[in-house]
């Protein structure tokens, strides 16, 4: 965008040969291009396709004045700006009105001298200059939301989803799976003796762990629909759509023998040397009447299924079964 000192390019448009070509010498004078038009249609179609920077535009001409080609060249913008100065006989406080109504910048009289165009030029750069600057601040805005909207999904520590986000895409999978008639899983997931780990190994390292238990739920969550987050504290979440009740344990399962390979140490656990995991599933198909309210409860009730039954498991109850059974070899060590 133009800078008060750099040259433009300048549309003219005027129905009669001598003052068109005075304006054309006066504008290339002041070192700016100048593409000429004497017809309004015309100026309207050289308008759209070479982007002049400005438009010295005259009012009377036959047929489609110059108030018309003005508002042509507004409505062709689309919220652009490119300034338009009339050049006229007709310098009536009427005629100055209707060609600011028509959406022009600027009103001069003809015959224009070379030194009054150069003044409105510069004013004219002036404006563009200072709105590119306003566009260029809006831009960096617009770019700081987004970066802060994304920010606002994010866990801090663990880079998985919030808890914000998570109620909001539970939200949208319950309506989804609704709509779709297909089965929607929720885990909620708590690292086993916790506070133990803190307490023995310090909460630096506790923040450690709970990046790796983090990295794993990414790395289990394959499908592009399936959400890992953090809930709050050392409790993850998983959004698992269209994931029926047998794959929602095969997945609990792939996920409890993923966590047992990665052998990351529990300083302090009556369960494993291993950090464990117990999970809460819940299953269904969401009708008018599910709600994420609901489908948390009866996953945090399963939950406090699994710690009852000795950690380092899952529970379903519309599986009636935990993960228990098909892993001997996750046992306590
Ligand atoms: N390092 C670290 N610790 C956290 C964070 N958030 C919560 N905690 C700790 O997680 C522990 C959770 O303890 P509890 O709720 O008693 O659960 P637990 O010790 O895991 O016991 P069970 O869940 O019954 O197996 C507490 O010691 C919290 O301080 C965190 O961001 N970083």
């Amino acid at each position: 965008m133009a800078q008060p000192s750099t040259s433009l390019t300048v549309l003219v448009v005027d129905d009669q040969a001598v003052p068109r070509l005075l304006a054309k010498a006066a504008v290339e004078s002041l070192g700016h291009r100048v593409l000429e038009c004497a017809d309004p249609v015309a100026a309207v179609q050289v308008f759209l396709q070479r982007k002049p920077d400005l438009v010295l535009l005259d009012v009377e001409m036959p047929v489609h004045d110059g108030y018309w080609v003005a508002q042509q060249l507004r409505s062709a913008e689309q919220g652009g700006w490119t300034p338009i100065l009339f050049l006229s006989g007709l310098h009536g406080d009427e005629d100055v009105w209707r060609g600011i109504e028509a959406g022009g910048d600027d009103f001069i009289a003809k015959p224009v001298t070379t030194l009054l165009l150069a003044a409105k030029l510069r004013a004219m750069q002036r404006l563009m200059a200072m709105r590119a600057k306003l566009l260029e601040r809006s831009e960096e805005l617009r770019q700081a939301n987004a970066q802060l909207q994304q920010l606002s999904q994010i866990d801090a520590l663990t880079g998985l989803a919030n808890r914000r986000a998570i109620d909001q895409r539970l939200h949208q999978e319950i309506a989804a799976c609704r709509r779709e008639g297909r089965q929607l899983t929720l885990a909620l997931l708590d690292i086993d003796h916790f506070k133990r780990y803190n307490d023995r190994a310090g909460h630096v390292a506790g923040d450690a762990c709970l990046q790796q238990v983090a990295r794993l739920l990414r790395e289990t969550c394959l499908r592009p629909r399936d959400v890992a987050g953090r809930y709050g504290g050392e409790e993850f979440v998983l959004i698992l759509p269209a994931t029926p009740r047998a794959g929602a344990m095969t997945y609990a399962r792939a996920l409890l023998r993923q966590l047992h390979l990665a052998a990351l140490p529990h300083p302090d656990s009556p369960v494993s040397e291993r950090v464990t995991l117990s999970g809460g599933i819940t299953t269904c198909v969401p009708d008018a009447h599910t709600t994420a309210e609901g489908l948390l409860l009866r996953a945090d009730d399963a939950l406090y299924n699994a710690k009852a039954k000795g950690r380092n498991r899952f529970f379903s109850y519309e599986m009636k079964v935990d993960t228990e059974e098909d892993r001997p070899h996750h046992r306590p060590h």
